[in-house]
């Protein structure tokens, strides 16, 4: 066993309580082996003027999407997804892909983001990504079925269940799957009632978009009777390992009904806000006992991967949804981007403790915007960002050490994706 000592900081606690302590992992098993007074370490990291704490979890972006940001803004969802997004998506080749995604890794790796999770297509592009830059995620291929005629419905479908079962494991088992129908608005019931006993029976989580937008609930209500989630449960969805994106449109029945399931939903404040999807209920789903957690979404509606900015997205936006200056506070939002999110995702990370995943970030704490130091858990929230982020550890390994990336070649991830995003939308011309 060779042993890791990340020395001289503050750490924070999953009671979200701070203290002077180090905390020592074990490099081959990944797991963090103590907390506090440790004993020493083969190799140290220096955390001086520093807070360790949990890695960040994006539980629900598309890694690729990096390659589109700024390609179109100021839309809301149906057009920009109809419109832009889409065609050029299918110009986008498996080296687009895995391009696109390790520029989404490596800001992640850059803003203390351990774990992810990823829906795309070409999903072993992203894998190959995810695997060298040493984060953990969970994957799936988006199965979307509208324009599509039924044989080609049947294969994306396949397609979306092949990626979750032979993914499953890759990258020394930082990787995992779920089985990812795109949304219950463009994928087809039917289909949906043929491959869910297949997913389960794959043993695989199912994760999607859902209740994201007005337009996505009206049609289900119009067409089926019940709510979008009601729906969905119809469909054999919604058990406890499963996780919606998005849920912004809940009624108090949908609401329940997530409660009772156990299944997660992944908030995405940033991405709401842009494409002006509305306000989730972030408090009620806290209060109701759902499991919540935190994701970006892709780069195009946000426009970029820092975690930090989406915890206090969550804090500022969950007090207008409640209309209450108490609602999600500080500790609720570091919960939601830590613990929550793995919790939504399955991982055994989030939580600085003997015997969970060591997936963590130390924050620098030298910097004017996070002077003076009354209460490290209300900078997390309302004052740090990404580029706060001095080191970065994933599974014990160290991906960013002093802010250099270990894993990847941070200028040759820009130039290829610079170069393969001006390519892509030379071919969607
Ligand atoms: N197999 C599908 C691809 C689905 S991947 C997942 C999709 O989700 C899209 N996406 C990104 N953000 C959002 C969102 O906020 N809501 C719904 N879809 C999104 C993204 O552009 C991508 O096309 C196909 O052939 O088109
Ligand atoms: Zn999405």
């Amino acid at each position: 066993m060779t042993t890791l000592e990340i020395t001289g900081g503050q750490v924070l606690k999953p009671d979200m309580t701070v203290e002077h302590g180090d905390v020592l992992v074990d490099r081959e098993a990944g797991e963090i082996l103590a907390v506090g007074d440790v004993p020493a370490g083969d190799e140290t990291l220096d955390a001086t003027d520093g807070l360790v704490m949990p890695g960040l979890v994006n539980a629900h972006t598309h890694l690729a999407m990096a390659l589109l940001r700024g390609y179109a803004d100021d839309k809301p969802l149906d057009s920009w997804l109809r419109e832009d997004v889409w065609p050029i998506e299918g110009v986008l080749e498996p080296d687009d892909v895995r391009a696109g995604a390790a520029l989404g890794a490596l800001e992640s790796i850059e803003a203390g983001t351990t774990a992810l999770c990823d829906m795309y297509f070409h999903v072993p592009a992203v894998v190959d990504a995810v695997e060298q830059a040493g984060l953990r995620a969970r994957v799936g291929h988006g199965v979307v079925t509208v324009g599509k005629d039924g044989d080609e419905a049947s294969a994306d479908f396949e397609e979306g269940l092949a990626v979750a079962r032979e993914q499953d494991g890759a990258a020394d088992g930082r990787v995992s799957t779920a089985f990812m129908p795109h949304s219950l608005t463009t994928v087809d019931g039917a289909e949906l009632d043929e491959f869910v006993p297949k997913a389960r029976e794959a043993d695989v989580p199912i994760h999607l978009h859902a209740n994201e937008t007005r337009d996505e609930v009206t049609p289900i209500v119009d067409e089926h009777g019940e709510r979008p989630l009601e729906y969905a449960a119809s469909h054999g969805l919604l058990n406890e390992t499963d996780f919606i994106a998005h849920g912004t449109h809940l009624d108090a029945t949908e609401i329940d009904l997530l409660a009772e399931t156990g299944a997660g939903v992944v908030h995405c404040p940033a991405s709401n806000m842009k494409l002006a999807s509305g306000i989730a209920p972030v408090q009620e789903l806290l209060d109701a006992g759902v499991t919540v957690g935190l994701g970006t979404d892709g780069a195009a509606s946000n426009n970029d991967l820092d975690v930090f900015d989406e915890l206090r997205d969550a804090a500022m936006v969950g007090k207008l949804a409640a209309d209450d200056a108490s609602a999600v506070d500080a500790a609720a939002a570091v919960g939601m981007a830590t613990a929550g999110s793995a919790d939504v995702l399955g991982f055994d990370s989030g939580r600085l403790a003997e015997g969970k995943k060591a997936d963590i970030a130390v924050l620098d704490l030298d910097s004017a915007h996070l002077t003076p130091q009354h209460d490290l858990v209300s900078h997390l929230a309302y004052a740090a960002s990404g580029a706060d982020v001095l080191h970065t550890i994933c599974d014990g390994d160290v991906l960013m050490r002093d802010r250099e990336v270990l894993t990847l070649d941070a200028e040759q991830v820009r130039e290829e994706a610079e170069e393969r995003a001006a390519a892509a939308v030379e071919r969607a011309r």
